[in-house]
């Protein structure tokens, strides 16, 4: 089953209609659509063209880049590696990790154009944000933007999905045997995170029923943008972290599916801890104790249950309040 989420056009000047529908989605999905976000269709294209070239490179040139950098086949799982780029130097990032391999002058282009990315989406996080702290009054960017957000930065993902062989994909076969799991169930680390996936699909997101799945379908010319677990504890729950994963076809997969994610976090100092105003709108019961943006980063990259930083335990299971403790 796929969803038809709401498409939230950031160049318009923001409505009553649009801001409800976007907290709206935020809450019952944690899921929406953005449109003229300014990534051209040649930025993108390069990025994919250059990020091809570095995929398509032997492991053991790609595991030069370091644990950092680069993520390869069998840590998420067998059909995902990724290349990470950090803010906010995002071009010192991009040059750290193919300074191992290329020559000069491609090491200036990848770079320069990962900068423009990485700024570019980081500007649409700022953007985003301010809509749906918009969302839930009229004062709440004066208030809360600046003291809160202000010291947020990113970073993305690029993702490289392979071809399942049939070899390896018994332990990922989902309950649909022509599915098999390129990456697994997760929440985001993030306050918001961006997608932009190719047109081949497998992005789904689950239910609130916490049993079925939905499919967060390619859209022209969109990003798909989706709350994460710091959102979701900062503002006591109400807005949903939704988890959700990358299938692939096990059988007529044609070429490899590749994605961008761009993820936008608090420091590491933050205290992350919902304002009473929000809390306020969930009958004043506070859900979520506060806690430093670091330790619950650490908790998750520590956690036994995924390999993969992003696989695993989630924020309720680091910070929720039990019930007889509130
Ligand atoms: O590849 C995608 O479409 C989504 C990836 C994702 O969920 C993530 O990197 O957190
Ligand atoms: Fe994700």
């Amino acid at each position: 089953m796929s969803l038809e989420l709401p498409v939230f056009d950031i160049s318009k000047p923001l409505s009553e209609s649009s801001l409800r529908s976007l907290q709206d989605a935020c809450k019952e999905w944690g899921f929406f659509y953005v449109t003229n976000h300014g990534v051209s269709g040649d930025m993108y294209r390069k990025l994919r063209r250059f990020s091809g070239g570095v995929f398509g490179l032997g492991d053991e040139e790609k595991m030069k880049m370091g644990a950092s950098n680069y993520t390869p086949r069998f840590i998420a799982s067998p059909f995902f590696e990724s290349l990470r780029v950090s803010g906010p130097d995002f071009y010192a990032s991009a040059k750290s990790s193919v300074d191992a391999f290329s020559d000069q002058a491609t090491d200036e282009e990848f770079s320069e154009l990962m900068k423009e990315y990485g700024e570019k989406m980081t500007e649409l996080c700022e953007k985003i944000m301010k809509a749906i702290l918009s969302s839930f009054g009229d004062d709440l960017i004066q208030k809360y933007y600046e003291s809160e957000f202000g010291n947020c930065h990113g970073y993305f993902r690029i993702n490289n999905y392979t071809i399942p062989d049939q070899e390896q994909d018994h332990d990922h076969r989902c309950d649909d045997q022509d599915l098999i799991e390129g990456l697994g169930m997760h929440t985001d680390m993030s306050c918001i995170t961006i997608v932009d996936q190719d047109d081949i699909g497998g992005l789904q997101v689950r239910c609130k029923d916490g049993v079925g799945m939905m499919d967060i379908n390619p859209k022209d010319e969109a990003l798909v943008v989706n709350v994460g677990d710091l959102l979701h504890a900062w503002t006591n729950g109400r807005l949903r972290s939704s988890q959700h994963r990358v299938v692939l076809k096990r059988r007529g997969f044609v070429g490899n599916r590749f994605s961008l994610a761009f993820f936008w976090c608090f420091d590491d100092e933050k205290v992350v801890f919902a304002p009473d105003e929000v809390v306020g709108g969930c009958d004043g019961m506070r859900v979520f104790r506060s806690f430093k943006c670091g330790d619950y980063l650490r908790f998750r990259e520590s956690n036994e249950k995924g390999k993969f930083e992003k696989v695993g335990d989630t924020v309720e299971d680091f910070a929720r309040i039990e019930d007889d403790r509130r």
